[in-house]
């Protein structure tokens, strides 16, 4: 038997997005399913809503609702047809003109799931896992396959299901949406929990994943000298040209390092078109830790950290 995962230990509270990340294969959509009861665990516990959703009743199966990654849609219904049975199963069901006007599924109301494209079948899977105004919901990938346009309405959707003090559960792998949405991250790997907390926290923790500065100028300029010692071989920093004229400096820098740059392009009377200095992002981390998993053989144990919060 292959064990898929060996160390998930974590809360997701009402009225919190709870945002797991991970690569491929890491065990999000079996965390999730787990957590929704689709999955038999073989040891640990899960609540939902305080109770084993492996014996949910009906009573628990109408306060949740799924976003399967696979849609899980019938092929031959037709949208609007399908999101109003899916309401005549629930006694106080979202209006459902509302809510497919709302994520333009009016457009395509009446095509069959099967002839509908990837991103319109999202729309349709995300209505139907809303419809029933479940207090919890799990949406696996909710903004794959979507353009700019839906994939914005789809953030500011999940926003006001936080708003309305839903337990929103996430996964996704467009870590823009992430640090947008996110009031805890939790990054998967290996089946494990390796980190987890605020967005600020886990950018905090990674003090090695640090600021990036990016400068735009004529190019081949010899960049590294302007920092000695400190961008040679074995040097904190690494400097980059990453395509004609756009430089990078990785690394831990310090205030004198700004200093030497600013310095030796005044000294060679160079004006910078642009000259940017930033912290690390979400997805700087999420690679730094993807790159570490890929070295290492067994991935670090950590365990999610509890929050205080009503636990969906
Ligand atoms: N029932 C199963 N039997 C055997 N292996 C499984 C089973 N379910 C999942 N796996 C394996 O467990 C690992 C985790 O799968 P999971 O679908 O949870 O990953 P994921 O993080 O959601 O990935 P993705 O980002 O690709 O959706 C994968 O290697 C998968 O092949």
């Amino acid at each position: 038997m292959k064990r898929v995962l060996a160390g998930v230990d974590l809360t997701a509270n009402l009225g919190e997005i709870t945002v797991i990340l991970g690569v491929n294969g890491a065990g999000k959509t079996t965390t999730l399913e787990c957590a929704q009861g689709l999955q038999k665990r073989t040891e640990g516990s899960v609540r939902l809503l305080g109770r084993d959703p492996e014996k949910a009743d009906a009573e628990l199966r109408s306060k949740v609702g799924i976003m399967l990654q696979e849609g899980g849609l019938p092929p031959s219904a037709r949208p609007l047809a399908l999101l109003r049975h899916v309401a005549g199963m629930y006694t106080d069901p979202r209006p459902v003109d509302e809510l497919a006007e709302r994520l333009g599924i009016h457009e395509f109301a009446s095509t069959t799931i099967r002839r509908l494209s990837g991103g319109q079948k999202q729309r349709v899977a995300l209505a139907a896992a809303l419809v029933g105004r479940p207090e919890v919901v799990f949406l696996d990938e909710p903004s794959a396959g979507l353009d700019p346009q839906s994939r914005q309405l789809v953030v500011e959707l999940i926003e006001g299901l936080r708003r309305d003090g839903l337990g929103i559960v996430l996964t996704t792998h467009l870590l823009d949406d992430a640090e947008r949405l996110a009031d805890v991250v939790h990054i998967l790997d290996h089946g494990r929990v390796v980190t987890s907390g605020t967005v600020a926290e886990i950018l905090a923790e990674r003090r090695d994943v640090q600021t990036r500065l990016t400068l735009r100028a004529q190019p081949g300029l010899d960049l590294a000298e302007a920092f000695g010692t400190r961008a040679a071989d074995g040097g904190q920093l690494t400097v980059s040209e990453a395509s004609a004229g756009l430089y990078t400096v990785d690394g831990e820098l310090a205030p004198p390092d700004l200093v030497a740059l600013t310095s030796w392009l005044a000294a060679r009377g160079i004006m910078p078109e642009t000259l940017e200095l930033g912290r690390a992002n979400l997805q700087d981390v999420f690679l730094a830790i993807a790159a570490e998993s890929a070295t290492a053989d067994a991935a670090p144990q950590a365990s999610g950290r509890a929050r205080t919060g009503r636990a969906a």
